[in-house]
């Protein structure tokens, strides 16, 4: 089971070296506006799901909001530190 630690290496990884076909890379490419709207959009789909789906549906979209986030950090160029600082 993939933990959010490793997926963010994962994504960095992808980031650095720009694999051919990755998802990651061309969500990178469309920029921070385009990954911005993605957030907004995995968001609203978590509200939905929690409020009126199941608990497999409602991971399901939590664990892809997480992912799009981890893309914007990689976008901003935050570290895993610089957000947990603030927790
Ligand atoms: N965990 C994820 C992940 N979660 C969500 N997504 C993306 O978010 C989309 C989910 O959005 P929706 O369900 O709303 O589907 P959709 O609206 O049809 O998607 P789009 O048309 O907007 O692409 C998926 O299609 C993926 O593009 C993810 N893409 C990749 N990962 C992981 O990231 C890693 C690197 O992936 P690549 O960069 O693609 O190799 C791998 O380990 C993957 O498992």
């Amino acid at each position: 089971m993939k933990t959010f630690d490793a997926l963010f290496a994962e994504l960095s990884e992808k980031s650095r070296t720009r694999p051919a076909g990755s998802g990651t890379v061309a969500e990178l490419d469309a920029g921070v506006h385009a990954i911005g709207k993605k957030i907004v959009e995995e968001a609203a789909e978590v509200w939905m799901a929690a409020e009126h789906e199941s608990d497999e549906r409602a991971a399901e979209e939590i664990s892809q909001l997480l992912y799009h986030l981890q893309v914007m950090m990689l976008a901003r160029g935050l570290s895993l530190q610089d957000v947990y600082a603030h927790l």
